[in-house]
């Protein structure tokens, strides 16, 4: 922290000039080349384990029914033809034809109740994939926050599980039904007529090694829809939070310009991708009609030498479409499943990510904090190659307050990420009351550390509820105290509904400093052990802050604290000033014996002074 903070200037505006185009990087999504994965499949229809008791079962039965019905209204055509037409049979064509009512009766009511079931399976399929999802997410480390725009982890939290929509409430079932629809048809055309079977079937492997290439393309295409989407919604997200830097500096057109770009490209993408997937549909109907010449060719041959009768060329041409419906089907379900396979890649590979900060199955809980803490020889890489600690120890005894000052990314925050675990050492040890930290569990660790971070993130809901966010069964007497001995109670009850007052999220409706003083009340309300404020007292004024620094004395009393603070007036209060520099510990020691030395400190102290005065 060598430069006093500067007080909030307007920003000179500079040139409006086109942007490098590095700017806009958005690194998460380089395309996955993989194979076709089986496994990743089965681990996706896992999702409708739940429902194999009950749900399945019946689907599986209203399928069988479906099918059965189907199948056998070709035959009593034929029979219609050949026992009852052919032989002047009126009666017996009246029970043939009342049969077929029956049977469609039947099939409508099957499918129905298939379509009913699979659809609320699908449903709650996706519901639960989506909760698995966030969950996850949840629990990753910042280094995987870091790494990843926001706008793209939503990207596969709504895009990506809605894509696999259509595969859980139709594809699984559909691709039960054509398997056995297909293969009931293959049975029954061999049954009644092998040769002309046979030849229908000949042109079926020509098919199959045509969309054989295009499959390959249609995966490609679909996961390049994905990725030119998710790096829009990245672009979005940032372009959004960050409107008013991008107003104020007059980077419109730069940002338009970017996202006209992408647009354009996510147009060309889908369209490409769709034509692709459509290919699909002539391919199979090119097969189908020369399927059918070639029955109708040999088929009256067969009629014409007394081989087959009428009914049965006849029964054959309703089969015929029988046979090729599923295939059709499982071609343009291949494409969905493609879709989904992209999709899904996408998803279990932020299910696959570790969390990180990983708990270990012998975690203990840590008991109620002395708080001694303890940083024994850290060193600490965000990236690999970039120390941002280097062999930093140091001791902070239960009650002490410690201070870190030290140029910008010198890296106090770092030790604070570090002492709440949000990150681990590269090497060397953090320990509370002599546990490493390593070896307790997170929940244990945090519920016990209080923390006002620089950027102060308020939600969206009333100032209750944000300053119960420290203590969930806080009464309203125990928020209104706390908010009292931080003095922000005043603005509170000066605003519209007072404590019930609505903030958006981010609470941008409220100023810097408020922000700060609902975090603060935030953090005493949830009375922890250790109290970390970082860069607190930063945004708020002169007054307001002699408030704060009284309020500091309650709240920090009892606790062992870390400030990071630029004002001189927190500083000199803290039992232990420790100077940091290039991820280097400098200087240690209090206010005046600090002074003394005349080193580092001494220089940032007078700094401060010449700025102010
Ligand atoms: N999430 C991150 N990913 C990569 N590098 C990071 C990250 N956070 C910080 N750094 C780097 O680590 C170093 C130490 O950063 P740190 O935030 O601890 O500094 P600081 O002393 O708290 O700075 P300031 O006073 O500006 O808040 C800096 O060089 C910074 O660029």
């Amino acid at each position: 922290m060598s430069q006093p903070k500067l007080a909030e200037t307007r920003p000179v505006r500079p040139e409006v000039r086109t942007p490098p185009r590095t700017r806009f990087i958005y690194q998460d999504d380089e395309e996955m080349e993989k194979a076709f994965n089986w496994a990743q499949l089965c681990r996706l229809l896992r999702y409708l384990m739940p429902y194999r008791r009950q749900v399945i079962p019946l689907t599986v039965l209203f399928t069988l029914l479906g099918t059965v019905t189907k199948l056998s209204i070709p035959l009593l055509i034929s029979w219609s033809i050949d026992k009852a037409l052919m032989k002047g049979n009126g009666n017996l064509l009246v029970i043939y034809v009342g049969c077929m009512l029956v049977l469609y009766a039947v099939q409508w009511g099957a499918n129905m109740g298939r379509i009913r079931l699979t659809s609320v399976m699908g449903q709650r399929a996706i519901y639960d994939l989506r909760a698995d999802l966030f969950q996850h997410i949840q629990k990753l480390s910042f280094r995987f926050f870091d790494k990843r725009p926001a706008g793209s982890v939503l990207v596969r939290i709504t895009n990506d599980v809605n894509a696999l929509q259509d595969l859980f409430a139709n594809g699984a079932v559909n691709l039960l039904i054509d398997c056995i629809q297909l293969t009931a048809v293959i049975i029954i055309l061999l049954f009644l007529n092998v040769k002309l079977a046979v030849a229908i079937m000949v042109v079926v492997p020509l098919m199959f090694i045509v969309s054989q290439a295009v499959r390959l393309r249609i995966r490609r295409a679909w996961q390049g829809v994905r990725t030119i989407q998710s790096q829009m919604n990245a672009h979005l997200n940032e372009s959004i939070q960050g409107i008013r830097i991008t107003q104020a500096y007059t980077q419109e057109q730069p940002n338009m310009r970017y996202f006209s770009e992408v647009n354009e490209r996510n147009r060309l993408n889908w369209n490409r991708a769709l034509s692709l997937n459509m290919s699909f549909g002539p391919l199979i109907e090119i097969t189908m009609a020369v399927g059918t010449c070639i029955l109708f060719w040999y088929g009256s041959h067969q009629v014409q030498s007394g081989a087959i009768t009428i009914g049965l060329l006849v029964a054959f041409a309703n089969y015929i479409g029988s046979f090729w419906e599923p295939i059709n089907r499982l071609g343009g379900m291949y494409s969905q499943l493609l879709v989904a396979m992209a999709s899904s890649e996408r998803i279990f590979e932020f299910m696959d990510e570790l969390p990180g900060i990983d708990e270990k199955d012998d975690a203990v809980d840590l008991p109620p904090i002395q708080g001694r803490i303890q940083l024994d020889r850290v060193h600490f890489e965000y990236e690999p190659g970039r120390p941002a600690l280097r062999g930093v120890s140091l001791t902070a005894e239960p009650g002490q307050s410690v201070a870190f000052v030290g140029h910008t990314g010198s890296g106090k925050s770092t030790i604070i990420n570090l002492i709440c675990r949000f990150y681990d050492p590269t090497e060397g040890k953090v320990s509370i009351d002599g546990y490493d930290l390593r070896d307790v569990t997170l929940n244990s660790l945090r519920k016990q550390i209080g923390i006002v971070l620089q950027d102060t993130f308020i939600f969206s809901g009333s100032i209750r509820d944000n300053i119960r966010f420290g203590k969930l069964e806080a009464t309203d007497e125990e928020i209104e105290r706390a908010a009292k001995a931080v003095h922000a109670h005043d603005f509170i009850v000066k605003l519209p509904n007072g404590y019930d007052t609505e903030v958006e999220e981010r609470g941008s409706v409220l100023s810097m400093g408020q922000r700060q003083l609902i975090s603060f009340a935030r953090a005493l309300l949830s009375d922890p052990r250790i109290l970390i404020l970082d860069e607190a007292t930063a945004s708020i004024d002169t007054e307001t802050e002699l408030k704060i620094q009284e309020a500091l004395k309650t709240l920090l009393a009892g606790r062992t604290s870390f400030l990071i603070a630029h004002r001189l007036s927190t500083i000199r209060n803290a039992d232990k000033i420790i100077v940091m520099d290039h991820g280097v510990m400098k200087e240690e020691g209090n206010h005046a014996g600090l002074m003394e030395r005349r080193g580092l400190y001494y220089g940032l102290i007078q700094s401060q002074y010449k700025y102010l005065s």
